[in-house]
């Protein structure tokens, strides 16, 4: 998978030569690139922004120079741009794994008021768009959420988790939370690690782990036990 970033600041990008294993990069899993907006700006001042028609505070990121990058970086039907806005559609699991059977990202992240609605509107032309929003709280750019998003995504890549086995029950997925998780010295604070996780009994584990799983979400996200309204029926797949 290729992961380009258009950012005004593209050291707030750095984490992900961090957050990314380096063997994920060197073995051609992920190919990485952040690109600065103002690489297709013109004038002495490199501008990016502008005053909002119809008034109001703030700047926008103007339209020239994301249509330039686009270009410039061969934007096409085989490429996903990923607005990341407060405006978007939730950032989920099921969004996380949708993104990951893509070829190609491109992470548009905006700053100020956002971005010219005419740079969406051109990208839905050439590409796929998802216009994409980490959660009901204000940021100050897109840069984290496209970094959140990056790192959800590229987990779930083929041969990216050393254990692919421990994708396999984490919190949202199959739509429950994560049972609590215990390992060494069996007491501590004079709490006792739970007989039944030391009993060698996989069976009964498995039981008590669905079981917590379900009050836990029961008790912290009953919304992700509540059928939706666009319920077909379909039982909610259950965490192993
Ligand atoms: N994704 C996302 C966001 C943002 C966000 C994204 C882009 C810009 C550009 C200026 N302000 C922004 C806020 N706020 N809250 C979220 N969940």
């Amino acid at each position: 998978m290729r992961l380009d970033y258009l950012t005004i600041f593209p050291d707030y990008l750095a984490p992900l030569g961090l957050s990314l294993p380096g063997k994920a990069v060197e073995s051609g899993l992920i190919d990485v690139h952040v690109h600065d907006l103002r690489e297709w700006t013109h004038d002495r001042h490199r501008t990016v922004d502008d005053t909002p028609y119809g008034g109001g505070a703030g700047m926008v990121l103007k339209p020239e120079p994301f249509g330039e990058a686009f270009e410039a970086l061969g934007v096409d039907e085989h490429t996903t741009v990923v607005f990341t806005t407060p405006s978007g559609e939730p950032f989920t699991q099921r969004l996380a794994e949708e993104l990951a059977t893509r070829q190609r990202l491109v992470f548009a992240c905006g700053r100020y008021e956002g971005i010219d609605q005419r740079v969406i509107d051109h990208a839905r032309e050439v590409a796929e768009v998802r216009e994409v929003s980490l959660g009901d709280y204000v940021l100050n750019g897109g840069e984290v959420a496209a970094l959140a998003i990056t790192e959800a995504v590229v987990r779930l890549l083929p041969g990216f988790m050393g254990n692919a086995e421990s994708l396999v029950e984490e919190s949202h997925t199959g739509g429950l939370l994560e049972y609590p998780v215990y390992t060494k010295p069996p007491v501590w604070d004079g709490r006792e690690v739970p007989m039944v996780l030391r009993s060698g009994d996989h069976g009964l584990v498995a039981a008590w782990r669905q079981e917590q799983a379900r009050r836990r979400t029961a008790e912290r996200r009953p919304d992700l036990l509540a059928p939706s309204a666009l319920d077909d029926g379909t039982p909610i797949e259950r965490a192993v």
